[in-house]
């Protein structure tokens, strides 16, 4: 989380319509819960938009990016490489070894994580084949889920970098601060 070692996350495949929300929500996921950097395929550009626009207006740091070629990023990959998958090893057997490989080996880590069928080649060019539960869910569940974990809740603290606005929490209605301190208050 915005330390030496890099967490990317890749969306492997999307389907232009189908998927976009879910792609979007892959990349907003990612950035809320202490990511580095998503990586969309290249046709998803609508998504990519969205994600760089929301960092602007509520901080990063956060890149987010596309690629021609997802599985050359898997490939060619230097750190070690996590895929979600209901397939897979359970989290909770596996998150401590990861973390150690992140954390005080610093080891960059790519979280890969599907929309339709994911080739067989990713399961076996994986580090690890994680399931977050062996049941089948979603690739943004996954994702928290998996996020949460490798950072032991630390990313609920991160400040924002950049921001031109900043929700402030409330019990009860809406308020949202702009970077030069004039708030806006909404009842619900
Ligand atoms: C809707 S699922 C479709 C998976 C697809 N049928 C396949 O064969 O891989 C889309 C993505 O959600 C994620 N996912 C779904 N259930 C999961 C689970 N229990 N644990 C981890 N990731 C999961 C995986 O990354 C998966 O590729």
């Amino acid at each position: 989380m915005h330390d030496d070692s890099e967490v990317a996350v890749l969306r492997l495949g999307h389907r232009p319509g189908r998927d976009d929300r879910m792609t979007t929500h892959v990349g907003l996921t990612a950035r809320a819960l202490g990511a580095d950097r998503v990586v969309f395929p290249d046709n998803a550009g609508q998504s990519l938009e969205t994600v760089a626009d929301i960092t602007e207006r509520f901080g990063g740091p956060f890149a987010a990016e596309l690629t021609g070629s997802p599985q050359g990023l898997i490939r060619n990959w230097t750190g070690r490489v996590v895929h979600l998958t209901m397939y897979g090893e359970r989290v909770q057997d596996v998150e401590d070894e990861i973390r150690t490989a992140h954390g005080s080996d610093g080891e960059a880590l790519l979280l890969v994580v599907g929309s339709e069928k994911v080739p067989f080649d990713v399961y076996e060019e994986a580090d690890w084949n994680v399931g977050v539960t062996n049941q089948p869910h979603s690739e943004v569940a996954g994702l928290a889920v998996f996020l949460d974990r490798l950072f032991e809740g630390r990313e609920l603290e991160q400040e924002w970098d950049d921001a031109d606005r900043r929700v402030i929490p409330m019990e009860t209605g809406k308020r949202v601060e702009s970077a030069d301190s004039d708030a806006n208050s909404e009842r619900e």
